[in-house]
């Protein structure tokens, strides 16, 4: 792992898999960080330079004052490219990550050799939930609405007590930052990418849990729907977070888009 500034910010994170080799950038989602790629990683590190990076206001990166706008992470992305001498990336962004990718598209598509948005759309949600969702967080506490943003997060199954990982899920997003979480859903507040995601002209997977409670399959293709030859696929078993919950679909759905992308073969 690694620190380095980066667009102006203290930014935390980690390579794996060979210089050289063609790039892929994972982008993780609202209230978690990088570790949510950790299963996922060893299934494609084998054959793509694989990056990941805590987003502003997540994990161990700097936290600047809430709000941020979803220009800002697509900065901070644009440079973290620059700071790797990356010329073109294929960018898996989960949720929030998905938008930040099409933030990048909205900058400058030729940085995209692709683009895997992972349960997400050109647009989530409305203004009157995110300012709610805000108000809540600054009375009380993400923990306060820890429970409904589980549920949306995890199928039944998976969100056991007795399930380790699913207490450990919890902790990263009860003790995420409140600035880095509340300044996100401003930029997810603000963000619509509904042109972006008309005139995109690089190729596209589009990707959803079955059980997506925050980005459910029906917004996702219809996201997939406003992109020239975008495919759609679904996770069986998953939530909104299906490099978690399946990460071996995961991986085999990103290395087979990405040997497509650079004709390399599937992951290995
Ligand atoms: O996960 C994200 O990046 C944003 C979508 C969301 O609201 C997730 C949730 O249900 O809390």
């Amino acid at each position: 792992m690694s620190f380095d500034r980066i667009n102006g910010i203290a930014l935390h994170h980690r390579v794996d898999g060979p210089e050289g080799a063609p790039t892929l950038v994972l982008i993780n989602s609202l209230g978690t960080d990088y570790r949510i790629w950790d299963a996922v990683v060893p299934m494609l590190a084998g054959r793509y330079r694989v990056i990941r990076y805590d987003k502003r206001g997540h994990g161990l990166s700097e936290v600047p004052p809430a709000p941020y706008r979803m220009e800002d992470h697509a900065a901070d992305l644009l440079a973290l490219l620059d700071h790797y001498a990356v010329g073109e990336a294929l960018v898996v962004g989960l949720s929030i990550g998905g938008q930040i990718g099409l933030g990048l598209a909205a900058i400058d598509q030729n940085r995209l050799a692709g683009l895997v948005l992972m349960d997400t759309a050109h647009k989530i949600g409305d203004a009157a939930g995110w300012n709610g969702r805000i108000a809540a967080i600054e009375t009380d506490g993400i923990a306060s609405i820890a429970d409904q943003i589980l549920s949306r997060w995890f199928t039944p199954a998976f969100r056991s007590p007795d399930n380790p990982a699913f207490r450990g899920y919890t902790s990263m997003l009860v003790n995420s930052p409140s600035q880095g979480y509340i300044g996100s859903c401003a930029a997810l507040r603000d963000a619509d990418h509904t042109e972006t995601a008309r005139n995109l002209e690089v190729a596209t997977l589009c990707m959803v849990g079955d059980q997506d409670g925050s980005t459910p399959p029906d917004l996702v293709k219809a996201c997939a729907d406003l992109i020239v030859g975008a495919k759609f696929e679904i996770v069986e078993g998953a939530g909104h977070l299906p490099c978690i919950e399946q990460p071996e679909m995961t991986a085999r759905l990103i290395g087979d888009f990405a040997g497509e992308i650079f004709g390399n073969g599937a992951a290995s």
